[in-house]
């Protein structure tokens, strides 16, 4: 396995993922299901592509916008959080935009929250002047606090933020809430959100060279393919003809669907791919509208 390269001589594609945590199992099952595979390296941080000249890189989450701002790595599957958060510190440095959002990912959701103890009657915003917040995520707080046009005090904290109130280093917290069960053992509710995160493929903000931008441009493709028919279903039933017009409404996010006469009869097979969840409910709906023979089959793969 050639050992990694420098980003000026490389002529294959690296993406940083998460080593382990919350995004590393999807995000590589996600890039799994556009036909990539890799050869492991024995330290586990580096794996070779075997099917496509691109490779991954095993890293914490933290680091990944860093290495694709250094053209260490070219693309990489990030929190959103973690993106912006890291983009707002740039701008405040005064740097320039170094990657940005290429494509939502549609797992990891969570949202940065604002939170204040239970105890609080929240009527809005201006409580927060002259206040403490507690947060991992300065800029991204900083930023929504100067839109609010609030003067309140940042604590930096890099975890266990929701036990700040309680030790008294804060009055509040700004956080990743998710299913709010940490909120709730401390206390806390939430009252503003300042971001919907999920996990993102970033990319640099400027262009790749040639052979590069290719490779990326063909992973993209496939990703949008794998993207869209992640949720999707392939639908088949018959019914009679006349009952078309009631049939087809139950199918909004269904693209138009591939009617077959049946031989001598008024009977038709219908086969529609659907966007949206096929539910029993949905089977039970057409059905009840005249629908036989429904079948539900997984789409493997789709290119536009
Ligand atoms: N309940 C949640 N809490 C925190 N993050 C969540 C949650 N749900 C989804 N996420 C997303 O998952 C990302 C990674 O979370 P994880 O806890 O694995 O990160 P980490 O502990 O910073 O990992 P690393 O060791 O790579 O630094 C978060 O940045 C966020 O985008
Ligand atoms: O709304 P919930 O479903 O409770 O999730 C939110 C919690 O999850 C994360 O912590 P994590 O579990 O990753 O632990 P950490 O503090 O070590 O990051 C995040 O920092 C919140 O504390
Ligand atoms: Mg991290």
């Amino acid at each position: 396995m050639s050992p990694p390269t420098s980003a000026t001589s490389r002529d294959r594609l690296r993406i940083a993922i998460q080593k382990s945590g919350r995004l590393a199992e999807p995000a590589r099952a996600l890039l799994a299901s556009c036909g990539l595979s890799w050869r492991e390296s024995r330290d586990r941080l580096f794996c070779y592509g075997e099917t496509l000249p691109i490779d991954l890189l095993l890293v914490r989450d933290d680091d990944i916008p860093g290495l694709i701002a250094d053209g260490v790595c070219d693309l990489g599957i990030v929190g959103r959080n973690v993106l912006g958060e890291q983009d707002g510190e740039r701008r405040n440095g005064g740097r320039e935009p170094a990657f940005r959002e290429w494509r939502a990912l549609g797992f990891g959701a969570c949202r940065l929250a604002l939170a204040v103890p239970e105890s609080w009657d929240w009527q809005g915003v201006s409580q927060l002047a002259g206040k403490r917040i507690a947060t991992s995520y300065p800029a991204l707080l900083s930023q929504w606090l100067a839109e609010q046009g609030i003067a309140a005090d940042v604590v930096l904290l890099s975890g266990s933020v929701e036990i700040a109130p309680r030790l008294g280093q804060a009055d509040a917290i700004c956080d990743l809430v998710s299913s709010g069960a940490t909120l709730s053992a401390n206390q806390l509710k939430p009252v503003e959100t300042l971001l919907q995160s999920e996990a993102v493929l970033a990319g640099p903000a400027a262009e790749f060279d040639a052979v590069r931008g290719e490779l990326a441009q063909l992973l993209l493709r496939r990703l949008d393919g794998a993207l869209r028919i992640r949720h999707s279903k392939l639908l088949l039933f018959q019914a009679p003809r006349r009952l078309l017009p009631a049939l087809l409404p139950l199918l909004p996010d269904a693209e138009v669907p591939t009617v077959m006469q049946l031989d001598g009869e008024d009977d038709l097979a219908l086969q529609a791919l659907c966007h949206g969840a096929v539910t029993w409910q949905r089977l039970e709906d057409l059905k009840r509208a005249g629908a036989r023979g429904l079948m539900v089959l997984p789409v493997e793969g789709m290119l536009a």
